[in-house]
Order: C-alpha cells, then sequence, then structure tokens
C-alpha cells in the first residue's frame, strides 16, 4: 500500500474536521478525493504530507509512519491549492530554488515548453495571470520523479490546451506506477481521470468505489448527479 491510515481525527478548535479516517491507497491509480465545501479534502492531504499533524489515529507513507520520518516527503510531489510564493522572485529563479530545495533529479525543460511558458520565465510571478501561475506550479510538481503525486485542485484556471496536457501529464504518470490522489471539484476532469472515488462527508469517508459502483448504488442518470446525490441522501438522513 501507497498510503494507509488508521483512525485519523483532526479537528481545529471546536470544529471537528475529520472524525475517524480509515483509508488504504494502493499505488498505480488514480484517487479522487471528493466532498463538498469545507468537508476536509485539504486537512486530509495535510495529514499525509504532515502540514497538518492529527490530534489520533496513525498514517503510513510507503510504509514510513509519518509522525516518525520527514524524509518520506521527497518521495511526494505535491501541487498546494493556492502555492504562495514571493511576488518579487522570476519564475526561472522559482524553479532554480525548489530544484536546489529538492535536490532530486529534475526535468523541466520539457515542461517548460508543453505549457509554453518559455517566455515568462524571466517574469516575476506578481505579473503572471492566474492561469500562467498555476502552469508554473504544474512545473514544479511534476518536474521530479516521485512515487506519489498529490494535486489540490490541479485544474484551477487552465485553459483548454493546459488541461488536456495535465490530464496527459496524469496518465502518463499512472502508466509508470505512480500513485495519484487528486482534489476537484470539476466532475468531468474527475470522471475522466480517476480509477477510485473518496468521497468525504461529515468528517468520515462516506463512500469509497469506481465511478460504476457509484452509479449503481445511487441510481443516478450520470456522475456529476451521482456525486451530488451522496450529500442529499445524508441531508435527507440528517432529517429524518
Ligand atoms: N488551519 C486551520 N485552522 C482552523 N480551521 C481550519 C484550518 N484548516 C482548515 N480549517 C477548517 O477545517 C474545515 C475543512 O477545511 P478543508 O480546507 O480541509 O476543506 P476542503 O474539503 O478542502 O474544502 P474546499 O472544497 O472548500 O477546498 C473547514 O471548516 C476549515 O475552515
Amino acid at each position: 500500500m501507497t498510503i494507509e491510515i488508521k483512525d485519523l481525527y483532526k479537528q481545529f478548535g471546536k470544529n471537528q474536521v475529520l472524525k475517524g479516517i480509515d483509508l488504504s491507497i494502493g499505488e498505480g491509480r488514480i484517487y479522487a478525493i471528493l466532498g463538498p465545501n469545507g468537508s476536509g479534502k485539504t486537512t486530509l492531504i495535510k495529514s499525509i504530507l504532515g502540514m497538518v499533524i492529527p490530534d489520533k489515529g496513525h498514517i503510513t507513507v510507503l510504509e514510513r509512519p509519518v509522525k516518525k520520518d520527514w524524509k518520506y516527503r521527497k518521495k511526494i510531489d505535491y501541487l498546494p491549492q493556492i502555492a504562495n510564493f514571493p511576488p518579487n522572485i522570476k519564475v526561472k529563479e522559482l524553479i532554480h530554488m525548489i530544484k536546489d530545495l529538492r535536490n532530486s533529479p529534475s526535468a523541466e525543460e520539457d515542461l517548460i515548453q508543453l505549457f509554453g511558458l518559455g517566455p515568462f520565465l524571466g517574469k516575476k510571478l506578481s505579473t503572471l495571470s492566474g492561469g500562467t501561475k498555476q502552469k508554473v506550479n504544474i512545473v514544479l510538481t511534476f518536474m521530479f520523479d516521485s512515487p506519489l503525486i498529490i494535486l489540490d485542485e490541479p485544474t484551477t484556471g487552465l485553459d483548454p490546451m493546459a488541461l488536456i496536457h495535465l490530464k496527459q501529464l496524469i496518465l502518463r504518470e499512472k502508466a509508470q506506477g505512480k500513485t495519484i490522489l487528486i482534489t476537484s471539484h470539476i466532475m468531468q476532469f474527475v470522471e475522466e481521470m480517476a480509477d477510485k472515488i473518496l468521497y468525504l462527508l461529515e468528517g468520515e469517508i462516506y463512500f469509497q468505489g469506481s465511478i460504476v459502483e457509484l452509479l449503481e448504488q445511487t441510481g443516478a442518470p450520470d456522475f456529476e448527479h451521482a456525486v451530488a446525490a451522496l450529500t442529499i441522501t445524508e441531508n435527507h438522513a440528517e432529517d429524518s
């Protein structure tokens, strides 16, 4: 297993966000972590990354307990939902900085070309459009060769061509046997990419399975409605 999570709890103040998550994530597949806004998707991802310290529970990543050893993080390529890089730094300086920090082999040239970032290399981050910044973040994520890739809302701001390139990149990494975790609110993207859906609701994994299983369970006409139906089912359960 690439990731094993047992009985994970996390609260912020009085807000109990994760309430006993149990999860096994196997290698070579694409998992979509779905759930309503505020359901704890980013909190779960950050717990896996060691950026959020759980109140209770146990996480192993690539056979190593997250609590004891930080070195496992070198084996994860992470695209954050909101990347806060210094605004005055130039794109090429940022790429060099991340390469120095990671100190791992990197293959950024092809990615820079793929996303048409050549003309932007000498520009400061603060002058870039949202979509161009996201392309830079995608280059920073995919330029390393790690067995686990975590993408928090990777499609944000991308134009159709860049989206096609992103999907190709993700499939290429999967074909190499890597494990990929994705959060996204774009159901068409999830439907195209995901092998398995993990649906977070009320701090628990409310559904896990394939898209076909989700359609069967909900009886919904399509994937988007099936995902929406998961939330509605829960609301009805609370009413009764
Ligand atoms: N550092 C923090 N301090 C306090 N509350 C936090 C913190 N991080 C997250 N939360 C709260 O935890 C809950 C879950 O947030 P999280 O970002 O994990 O949700 P999400 O499912 O990723 O949401 P979205 O779909 O909107 O991205 C929210 O109520 C949020 O306000």
